[in-house]
């Protein structure tokens, strides 16, 4: 119990009964319905594919629990006007404040200076955090198999798409691919990166592969760092990528993804 994922959830855990005390689950999600704004996140992975080009999932992301600080000067609104402009399918946005310095004000700010859609990158646990995702304006949520089983990633998947979002299911290993493969979404993320030792290896995407069934899209995560890496994935058919630090240590992370791309 004392890995890094044992810790955020617990962690997360008592912010959502600290939420719960200052709004109603009921009164949150009057904000989330009235809102009628969702973005396609999983159409425009698609619309990019369709195009012959990458999918990028550009990250906004200051800080990690493995990394540290990553970007010093960190202006969530320029970094998503320039990967807009680079050519970035979606956006994903941290919003965990204690273990990657995130904010709920940061997916605001960037989603209101680009047309794209956002995915909200939190550790959720709850319905409470989905309807919330959606009320600060999230078009996808991230679940994480490695942190609920079965039944709860059902109800926070289909609490989700009741909302109009999309979901990004992520997996590790088998295990956690099996169980993946029981919920709906069509998005299929695998984490390059151990969330409990941190180990970051491209093989991971390249070993689940052979198990991944027809009509699942699979989105590479973690650890791409070199043109390389996005070659050797796209020769295996795999064309979705979400990718932070590459990113968020160069000056400009919107000619980093162009480049990175091979499209500079
Ligand atoms: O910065 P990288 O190595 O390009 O990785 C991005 C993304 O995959 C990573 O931030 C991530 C993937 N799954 C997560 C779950 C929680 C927090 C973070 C993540």
């Amino acid at each position: 119990m004392s890995d890094i994922l044992q810790k955020i959830l617990a962690v997360k855990a008592e912010e959502v009964t600290q939420a719960r005390l200052l709004r109603s689950e009921a009164d949150l999600l009057r904000e989330a319905q009235a809102r009628q704004d969702v973005r396609g996140f999983i159409q425009a992975i698609e619309n990019k594919i369709a195009a012959g080009k990458p999918a990028v999932i550009a990250e906004i992301k200051r800080a990690s629990p493995s990394k540290g600080i990553l970007r010093e000067n960190f202006a969530p609104s320029e970094i998503a006007a320039t990967y807009a402009a680079h050519g970035a399918a979606c956006l994903s946005v941290l919003t965990d404040v204690q273990f990657f310095q995130g904010s709920h004000d940061y997916l605001r700010q960037a989603r209101a200076v680009c047309p794209l859609p956002v995915l909200r990158k939190d550790f959720m646990i709850d319905p409470y955090q989905i309807i919330m995702a959606r009320a600060m304006g999230a078009d996808c949520v991230l679940l994480i198999a490695a942190a609920l089983g079965l039944s709860q990633l059902q109800e926070l998947e289909a609490c989700a798409l009741s909302l109009g979002m999309d979901v990004l299911i992520e997996v590790h290993d088998v295990d956690e691919l099996d169980i993946a493969l029981q919920l709906q979404t069509p998005l299929l993320g695998i984490n390059n990166r151990n969330l409990r030792t941190f180990e970051t290896s491209l093989q991971t995407t390249l070993e689940l592969l052979p198990r991944i069934p027809a009509g699942k899209r699979v989105v590479t995560e973690s650890g791409i760092l070199a043109p390389e890496d996005v070659q050797l994935m796209r020769s295996h058919e795999v064309h979705a990528f979400l990718i932070g630090e590459a990113f968020m240590r160069a000056t400009d992370p919107g000619v980093a993804l162009a480049e990175l791309m091979g499209q500079a």
